[in-house]
């Protein structure tokens, strides 16, 4: 389990992040979103202990990440700096670091075999694209074997393959009872890869919750029905929880029951349907509409109209 306790740092005059407070639990993974500058990575470089909050503290497993023994089989970490010696094969990389730890070779062995780097394991790492050092670095944070995993934007430069890759390795490291917390400023890779989130804008706590419950909040799911016969459909269909609003041409968006009740409730009636759609919020929407006022780096308004 991860805690951050009112986490907060300040850089000359600006506060990057203010006043964290969430726990991140064992078994599921998290995401930790926010737009581009919102503080994740000072958040996660505070959890491992490579920066001072200026208040507030954090601890993994209990206890604050300097004070564990051994921390690389604690906690397993991804940082987007690289820190490898670019000399160095990634084989013999990871060898050193499994020197400091007492880890056996064939760990080493078995790590670059998950990450896919075996045919990779005897290149300099210097040669390495983007997406092979993004490997590595998973394959190091995998060596000693952690019940904890933090991950700094782990798909960045993956190909499609690799990002699939991944999100199975996460969900399955979840499923054997470990913490995962992995950071990204992609609502749509979280939404595929997280079930719980912490989403931040500011260094700010904007949400601690479930994809699902995002979803629910952000208007929940709605049924786009349209008919010629819009005013009978919705007399039949009103009912408590239900809420329908009316659009053009015979649309309607019904909140409050599903497209198999409509269907239903219509073939009963003979109304006719020309279209009966299910609809989800956009998730993107939703973590959109929830940081808009947070986010650091804004691109200008798309002009509209023909030039002056
Ligand atoms: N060493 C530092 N000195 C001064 N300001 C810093 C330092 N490190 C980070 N910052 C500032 O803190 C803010 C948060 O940065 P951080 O890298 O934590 O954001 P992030 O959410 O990880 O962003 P991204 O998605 O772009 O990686 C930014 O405004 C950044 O400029």
């Amino acid at each position: 389990m991860i805690r951050a306790y009112e986490l907060t740092k300040r850089y000359g005059g600006a506060t990057v992040v203010h006043g964290l407070d969430f726990t991140v639990r064992p078994g599921t993974v998290t995401g930790f979103l926010g737009p581009n500058g919102a503080g994740k990575s000072t958040t996660m470089r505070m959890l491992l202990g490579l920066d001072a909050p200026t208040s507030g503290r954090s601890t993994i497993g209990g206890r604050a990440y300097a004070t564990h023994p051994a921390p690389l089989t604690e906690v397993g970490a991804l940082l987007e700096a690289r820190s490898v010696h670019p000399g160095r094969t990634a084989f013999h990389h990871l060898m050193a670091l499994a020197h400091t730890h007492g880890i056996p070779r064939s760990r080493v062995e078995h790590v670059l075999d998950l990450a896919g780097l075996t045919a990779a394991a005897h290149k300099r790492v210097k040669g390495f694209s983007l997406g092979m050092g993004q490997r590595l670095g998973i394959a190091a944070a995998l060596l000693g074997d952690p019940a904890t995993l933090i991950l700094d934007e782990p798909v960045n430069g993956l190909d499609p393959e690799g990002v699939l890759w991944i999100r199975t390795l996460l969900t399955s490291l979840a499923a054997e009872g470990r913490t995962v917390l992995v950071s990204s400023h992609l609502m749509s890779e979280m939404a595929l890869t997280a079930d719980h989130l912490v989403i931040i804008g500011r260094g700010r706590l904007l949400a601690d919750t479930t994809v699902a419950e995002l979803i629910r909040t952000a208007g929940g799911a709605s049924v786009k029905v349209v008919t010629p016969q819009a005013d009978t459909l919705r007399t039949l269909l009103a009912g408590p929880g239900v809420r329908i609003t009316t659009g053009p041409a015979g649309e309607l968006t019904v909140h409050g029951t599903d497209a198999a009740h409509i269907g239903r409730t219509a073939a009963a009636h003979a109304v006719p349907l020309a279209e009966l759609t299910p609809q989800t919020v956009s998730l993107e929407q939703a973590f959109m509409d929830l940081t808009q006022e947070s986010v650091e780096y804004r691109t200008a308004a798309p002009l509209t109209g023909a030039p002056a």
